[in-house]
């Protein structure tokens, strides 16, 4: 039986350097499968991501990506294999070390965008004050300034994707997992989500994205390609 094993909280600062190439690895997946019943999901996959790194997953459909993602956040269990997070004494697993932004975008439709983005904050003990000033910037640093106070119910579906990116931007986590987050987007959009991926991997996060976009793979430091749940290319 495969196990994810805790190993390391890394503490996130301010703007760093570029990670040298020695860095520890913040995700590192080795030789791991999932089975869906008859359905071997993934097979043998192994990867890593490092402190500043910014990693696509592509491949086509039903090729494995959610599972990967999923598999990493620890919602599927795993046939075989490990994954490790985290280069130190602690664990990765505590609440607010990794954030996921999943496909379909997970957000309480009946709640405003702000309120999505305010919960987890408050679930994670920031004082309200603060909790609401970060809600208020991820907001706005996707560009829904103007739509926090909207129910999700009455957002666009790329509204609502950017108000999940601001979600999981948020609650700055060590490893940011975007299954697909830039699916409904424009442009402009697009690019300025993939920016604040940039940007997370560039202040020392390890952001793991799944994208059918080769446009949007090219802005990572590296693309690995699954196909019928194996790693074909990297
Ligand atoms: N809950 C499930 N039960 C059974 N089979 C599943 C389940 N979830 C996924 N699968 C199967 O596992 C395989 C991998 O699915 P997965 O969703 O990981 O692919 P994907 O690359 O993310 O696809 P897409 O790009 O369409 O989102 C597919 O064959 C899919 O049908």
């Amino acid at each position: 039986m495969g196990r994810h094993s805790e190993r390391g909280r890394r503490a996130l600062g301010g703007p760093r350097a570029a990670p040298a190439p020695g860095s520890a690895r913040i995700v590192d997946v080795r030789d791991v499968s999932v089975r869906y019943g008859d359905v071997a999901a993934l097979r043998a996959v192994s990867l890593s991501a490092r402190a500043g790194d910014f990693v696509a997953v592509t491949g086509h459909s039903g090729a494995g990506k959610t599972t990967l993602v999923n598999a990493v956040a620890g919602i599927v269990e795993l046939a075989s294999g490990e994954i490790d997070l985290g280069d130190g004494p602690g664990s990765l697993r505590e609440p607010g070390a990794v954030a996921i932004i999943p496909q379909g975008n997970g957000l309480a439709s009946v709640l405003t965008a702000y309120e999505n983005v305010l919960a987890p904050l408050r679930a994670r003990g920031y004082a309200p004050a603060d909790a609401a000033e970060r809600a208020r910037a991820a907001l706005v640093s996707v560009g829904l300034g103007e739509s926090g106070t909207h129910l999700v119910e009455e957002l666009s579906g790329g509204q609502q994707q950017r108000a999940a990116v601001a979600r999981a931007l948020a609650i700055e986590a060590a490893v940011l997992l975007a299954d697909e987050p830039t699916s409904e987007l424009d442009h402009d959009n697009r690019e300025r989500i993939l920016d604040l991926l940039r940007a997370r991997a560039d202040a020392g996060g390890s952001v793991l994205m799944t994208t059918h976009d080769p446009e949007a793979a090219e802005r990572a430091d590296r693309v690995i390609e699954l196909d019928d749940g194996e790693v074909v290319g990297s």
